[in-house]
Order: C-alpha cells, then structure tokens, then sequence
C-alpha cells in the first residue's frame, strides 16, 4: 500500500498514527475495543470518480483527479459498475493513482482484488460487497476500509467492524446512481449518525453522500457528518479544482463552526 498521503497528513499536524498495526485501539466514547488500522481519515471533501457519470478514459480520470486534489479533495475513490475489462479498469486505477501522486488516499469501490492489484490505499464496500472483515484480511491493517450505512440499525451494527469510516447515505435525491429508498434527508441523516455514535463513539469519521453540493454541503456538516462524498457538483462540467476549492471552504468553515476541524 502507497504510504505517501500519510506523509502529507503528519505534515498538516493531522492525528495519524502510522504504525499501530495490529493494535486494538479503546474506542473513545464506551470503552469497547475494535480492530484497527490506527490510521486516521480525512473524510472533508470525497471526490468519487465515476466512469458510468465521467467516462472511462484514463487520461481524463486522472486529470479530474489531479484538480480535485489541487483544490482541496481529501479522499478519492474509483467506482465502476460496468466493469467488464479487469485490466482496462486496473490501467485507469493506476492512471488515478500516479496522478493524485501521494496527494490523498485513493479507494476502489467494491474491488479489493483490484485495490489489492493496484496498490492504492484501500476500498469502499456496501452492505452487499464483500464483509469489511474478509476484506480486512484481504488488504491487511494499514488499508482504508470504508462502508455505506443507509439505516439506523446497520449504523447500530459498527461497533464490531473494522472499517476506518461509514458514509451515510443516499442524504438527499441524485442523478447520479438509481437509489431504491427514498433519501433520508438531514433529520435522518442526523437519526443515523446519533446511532453510529453510540455504537462507535466519536472516533469513527462519518461522511455523507447522494445529492450534496455546495447549497447544501454545510447543512449536512451540520447534521453531524465530518465531510461529503460527491460525483457530480465536484466532477461534472468542468472547473473542477475550482469547485473542489469552494466545496472543502463550506466544509471547513462549517466544521469549525461546529468546533471540530473534521479529523477524527
Ligand atoms: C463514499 C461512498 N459512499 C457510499 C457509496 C455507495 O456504496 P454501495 O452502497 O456499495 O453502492 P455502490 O456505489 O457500490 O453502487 C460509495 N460508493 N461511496
Ligand atoms: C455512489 C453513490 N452512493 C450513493 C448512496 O446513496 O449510497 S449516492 C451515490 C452517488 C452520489 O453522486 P452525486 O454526488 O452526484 O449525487
Ligand atoms: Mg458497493
């Protein structure tokens, strides 16, 4: 796994904690023991990089990962739901990831074998990918495991997994994936993260995504999330890095107004 971002994060003076491996780290709120990677993730502005809403040209990938990152993106991920060449995608993974160059964390969705192929830092799972426990066998400790929580009862189930982030969705309605369930809207999104508080207490950073853009980014910060995942308000028609710059201000600002700066 590429280490470089981690780098980056102990020069801001973030709370990562390289190293810590195969601890098990008391978790902050109750007292209950979880297994941990140790590392910290800045989940303030998620950028997904689509190709179903992008394309799938590698060049072009690369280069809106680039800007969003030039911008202030602080986590990347790679989500292909069409993915019939295993190697194509596995080009465009590693074209991302050489252009992000150590800049941020980039996941795969769904794909460990791919993120494992790739070498990028870690992957995003669903309540029907694979278990975070397999994947975390899979891509050992130091991997970034994160996992979408769309109800009160999976946020209920987090104190036993060992993924490094949740993001609750889908907040409000999207263009960009069919979402079966009507979208939660901010009082749920506030219900959810209540409930994974009391199931993983504070430390666990908790995202946002479906929907979200610059009007309403801050209001989901404000119903507790620690940052926002978008497609298309940060990669869609272009000024990216412009977008992304305006995006990770609203969410600065409205964390600190909150009197945290996002990183757990
Ligand atoms: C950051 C982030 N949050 C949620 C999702 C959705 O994951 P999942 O429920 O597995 O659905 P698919 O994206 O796989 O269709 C995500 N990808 N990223
Ligand atoms: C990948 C994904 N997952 C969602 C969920 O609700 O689980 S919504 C979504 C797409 C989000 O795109 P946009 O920012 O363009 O709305
Ligand atoms: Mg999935």
């Amino acid at each position: 796994m590429a280490l470089g971002w981690q780098m980056l994060e102990r020069d801001r003076g973030g709370s990562m904690s390289i190293g810590a491996g195969q601890e098990r780290r008391q978790d902050a709120g109750l007292g209950l023991a979880r297994p941990s990677a140790g590392i910290a993730v800045d989940l303030r502005l998620y950028g997904i990089l689509d190709t179903g809403v992008l394309g799938d040209d590698a060049a072009a990938l690369a280069a809106l990962a680039a800007e969003a990152v030039a911008g202030g993106a602080t986590l990347l991920q790679y989500r292909d739901k069409d993915l019939t060449d295993a190697r194509a995608a596995l080009a465009r993974i590693r074209a991302i990831h050489a252009a992000v160059n150590g800049r941020a964390p980039l996941l795969v969705n769904d794909r460990v074998d791919l993120a494992l192929a790739a070498g990028v830092e870690g992957v995003h799972l669903g309540q029907s990918d694979l278990h975070p426990e397999e994947a975390r066998r899979l891509l050992g400790p130091r991997a970034i495991i994160g996992l979408t929580v769309k109800t009160g009862a999976q946020a209920d189930e987090l104190y036993r997994l060992p993924i490094d982030y949740a993001c609750i969705g889908g907040v409000f309605a999207t263009a960009s994936k069919d979402n079966p369930d009507p979208p939660v809207g901010l009082d749920g999104l506030q219900r959810i993260v209540f409930r994974a508080r009391l199931a993983r207490g504070q430390a666990l950073p908790l995202g946002a995504i479906a929907g979200i853009d610059a009007s309403n980014a801050a209001s989901v910060i404000r119903a507790g999330a620690d940052g926002v995942a978008l497609i298309g308000a940060l990669f869609k028609g272009g000024a990216t890095e412009a977008k992304a710059r305006d995006l990770r201000a609203r969410v600065d600002e409205a964390l600190g107004q909150r009197g945290n700066a996002g990183m757990r």
